[in-house]
């Protein structure tokens, strides 16, 4: 833990290449223009080390702003930022990384994740080459991907012999996919969770949440934020607001037991939109 005026409850853990990131971090879709950049800077006031970005959240600028206006050191911060499909390939994912590093204000990304995998277009290899690329000149620290499936994480590995810090994965009690998590911890990379809570779109009253939310003394999204941590994944809730964020980060005072974490794991229903990174491709 930083020892800093400003420091941080959130612990750290390590990743495949000994970097370190924190294990809860904010997510920022749809966090745009002032008032973005307000709920940013709060967010980091509130003790979230890593941001959450992305090219196609055209909040990156926004992103940079807050870093820029914290009370908080760059150093201590984990900025992620992901690759568009329609910059997909070696030298545009170059491009891309440098026009998001101006738009971040930064000369380093921690992590820059692939966003998605668009198979059909047949470059996602191409493009983590790019990434290493990017690495060994400096630009990044960490590399890794999102919505990618066991079969193409093993082709990623297969053809370059780098394995991912992170895959980044839609993860959430109604989607807990345990066969990519294990299989992750089986290479080595480190799962993230992507629309953890859900979005809030009804998992809160889903009875084993409430449930342990009643034991633990704690609100049903810090149940469910926990059971991220339980099942092995650092997740990325969005909150815009102060008190929200707040209590999103406060996971580290209880453990779920395994018979919770199992019921809650048995809430199993499917994706939240359908978006099965085999077939759904965003540009
Ligand atoms: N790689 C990928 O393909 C994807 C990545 N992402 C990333 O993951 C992040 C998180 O996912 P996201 O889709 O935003 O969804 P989340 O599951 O994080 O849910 C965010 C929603 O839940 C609300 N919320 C947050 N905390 C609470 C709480 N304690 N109680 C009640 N409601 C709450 C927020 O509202 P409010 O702000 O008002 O608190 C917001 O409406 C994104 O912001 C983005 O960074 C998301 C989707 C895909
Ligand atoms: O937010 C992201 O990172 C996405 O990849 C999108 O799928 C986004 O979640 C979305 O909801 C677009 O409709």
């Amino acid at each position: 833990m930083s020892t800093s005026e400003h420091s941080s409850a959130i612990p750290t853990l390590e990743l495949n290449d000994g970097a370190s990131v924190p294990q809860i971090g904010l997510g920022t879709y749809a966090m745009h223009d002032a008032e973005g950049v307000g709920a940013i800077i709060a967010g980091i006031d509130n003790g979230y080390r890593l941001l959450d970005t992305a090219v196609n959240y055209e909040n990156e600028r926004e992103v940079g702003q807050a870093v820029i206006d914290s009370k908080v050191g760059r150093d201590e911060l984990f900025i992620t930022s992901k690759v568009p499909g329609r910059h997909h390939g070696f030298d545009e994912t170059i491009a891309s990384t440098e026009e998001s590093l101006a738009r971040l204000q930064l000369e380093r990304l921690d992590l820059h994740l692939i966003h998605w995998p668009n198979p059909s277009v047949g470059k996602y290899v191409d493009t983590w080459r790019g990434l290493i690329e990017l690495r060994e000149r400096g630009l990044v620290t960490s590399i890794g991907v999102s919505n990618f499936t066991e079969a193409m994480l093993q082709e990623l590995i297969d053809e370059t012999g780098v394995t991912p810090a992170v895959n980044q994965i839609e993860l959430h009690p109604y989607f807990p996919q345990s066969k990519l998590i294990e299989f992750h911890r089986s290479i080595g990379v480190q799962t993230e969770s992507w629309s953890p809570l859900y979005r809030d779109q009804g998992l809160f009253d889903e009875a084993p949440i409430a449930e342990a939310a009643a034991a633990h003394g704690v609100e049903p999204a810090q149940v469910v934020l926990r059971w991220h941590l339980e099942v092995g994944s650092l997740s990325i809730p969005k909150s815009a607001n102060p008190d929200r964020q707040k209590l999103n980060a406060d996971i580290f005072g209880f453990n779920l037991t395994p018979a919770e974490v199992d019921a809650i794991s048995g809430l199993e229903r499917g994706r939240m939109k359908g978006r099965d990174p085999l077939t759904h491709e965003e540009m």
